[in-house]
This record gives C-alpha cells, structure tokens and sequence, in this order.
C-alpha cells in the first residue's frame, strides 16, 4: 500500500471516516490522561489492563500493516492522519488544529498540552516543545508553497512552557531555490517560552521526477 500516495475517497466518505475515528482517538487521549492520573491500584488497575489488553486485541483483528502514511484526495488535500502532532488518528497528537492566514503567509495554532507532555514538573518536554514547532515551521513552509523536510532545525527555550492551553505561530523567513528558512515560536498565558528557526528543503525526489524510483521507502 503507498504511503505518499492519491486516495479515491469522496468529501462525504472522508467526513465519515473523521467523524468514526475522530471521537474513537479522542477517547484514547483521555485513556492516556486518566492512566497517568489515576489514583486507583491493586486490583481495580489490573482488571483495567485486562479490559484494555481485549480491547487491543479486538482492534488488531483488522489492521494495515505499517503506520498510515499520507494520502491525497482528488481535490489534493492531504489527510495525514498518523502525524505524530497534527493525526487525527493518532492518540499520541495533542493533537493541533493548524491554521493558516488566507495569504498563505503564516500559520497558527491554540492548543492543550496535558499530562502526557511533561518534561519538568508541571512543564512541556523540550523535545515536545520541538515536535510541535518542527511542525509549524513545516506547515509554514507547506502554507507559503515551498513544501520541504526539516533539514536543520535550532530550538531556544526561552523560558519553562507551561503544561496547559497553548498557542504556537509560524513563518517563512526567506527562500532560496528549494530551500525555505522559517521561524515559529510557543507562547503561553505568560508569553514568550520557545523560539525556533528552520532549514526545510524539498526533497531531490520531490524536485526530480527522475529520480522518483530512489524516494525512501517510507513515502512507498
Ligand atoms: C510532491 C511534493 C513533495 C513534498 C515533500 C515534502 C514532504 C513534507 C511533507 C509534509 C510537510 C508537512 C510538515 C511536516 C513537518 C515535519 C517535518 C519533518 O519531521 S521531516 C523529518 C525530519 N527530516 C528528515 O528526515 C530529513 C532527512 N534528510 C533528507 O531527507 C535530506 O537530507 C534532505 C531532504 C534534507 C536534503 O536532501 P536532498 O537530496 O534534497 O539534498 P541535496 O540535493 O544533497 O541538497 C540540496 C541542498 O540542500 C543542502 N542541504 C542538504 N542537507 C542539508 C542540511 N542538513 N543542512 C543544511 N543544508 C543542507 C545541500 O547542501 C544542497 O545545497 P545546494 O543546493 O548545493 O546549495
């Protein structure tokens, strides 16, 4: 199965599968939140694994193999619902609901980071802290037109990013052929927490049709 790859689904069946799998992943979010904050034991905490474990492995009784990918209707809107921030799919995502200014100029995003992000006590994870904004700076590059993988990406944490409501911005600095610089930073209720600069450049797959049969495999 491609993983890079067009998908011949209609509006109607993708808002669908988004309304099925949307609410489904956003109960194993809050599975995740409640493992880590509950305060049972013993006893009540094993049948709850026990009830977990059947529910895993109902869900494997029909699975794809490998991650999910991203794929692309025929409209080219790309659904990339495994993306570690952003999948809809995955329970690991905050996950953000990305923004983008109608210019394409800059992207934006208000979101909540909860228990399962903690880094310092009662804090964001630097490497959380990183991920979103590898992926604003990403989708910023996207937004502007200039599509890229992260190439260098220099993170300042300014100061300590409090775990709770948040919102991450981000933009195109400048470009050069296929190479985009952008910039991004996370801010909270207090202001200014992490500064981030990028180097995004599209792929020599992307760039030379010829060279398509040397993509990496992750994107076949
Ligand atoms: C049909 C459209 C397709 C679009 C494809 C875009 C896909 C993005 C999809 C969706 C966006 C949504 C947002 C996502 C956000 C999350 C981003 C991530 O997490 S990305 C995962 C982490 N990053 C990697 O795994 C990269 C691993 N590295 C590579 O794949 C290559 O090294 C890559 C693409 C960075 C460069 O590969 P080359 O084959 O194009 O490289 P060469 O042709 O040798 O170099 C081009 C130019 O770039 C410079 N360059 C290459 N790597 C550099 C580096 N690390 N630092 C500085 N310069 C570098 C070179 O010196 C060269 O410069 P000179 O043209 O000569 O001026």
């Amino acid at each position: 199965m491609s993983r890079f790859a067009p998908e011949h689904l209609t509006p109607e069946q993708i808002e669908e599968q988004s309304a099925v799998y949307g609410p489904f992943t956003q109960a194993v979010r809050d599975l995740v939140d409640a493992a880590i904050r509950t305060e049972l034991g013993g006893d009540d905490i094993r049948a709850a694994q026990a009830a977990v474990e059947a529910v895993t492995a109902r869900l494997r009784e029909r699975e794809i193999e490998g991650a999910l990918g991203v794929t692309f209707s025929e409209d080219g809107v790309g659904r990339p619902w495994g993306n570690a921030v952003i999948g809809l799919r995955n329970a690991v995502a905050p996950p953000l609901v990305v923004e983008k200014a109608e210019d394409g100029s800059r992207v934006w995003s208000q979101f909540h980071l909860g228990a399962a992000y903690e880094g310092p006590p009662g804090c964001v994870h630097g490497g959380v802290a990183s991920l979103v904004l590898d992926q604003m700076l990403g989708q910023a590059a996207g937004a502007g037109g200039r599509p890229g993988m992260t190439a260098t990406l220099q993170v300042h944490y300014r100061k300590p990013t409090p775990l709770g409501p948040l919102r991450a911005e981000a933009w195109i600095e400048r470009t050069e052929g296929h190479k985009t610089w952008a910039r991004g930073e996370l801010t909270g209720p207090e202001g200014l927490c992490v500064e981030a600069e990028g180097l995004f450049i599209l792929p020599r797959w992307a760039r030379e049709p010829a060279d398509a049969e040397t993509r990496p495999g992750f994107f076949e």
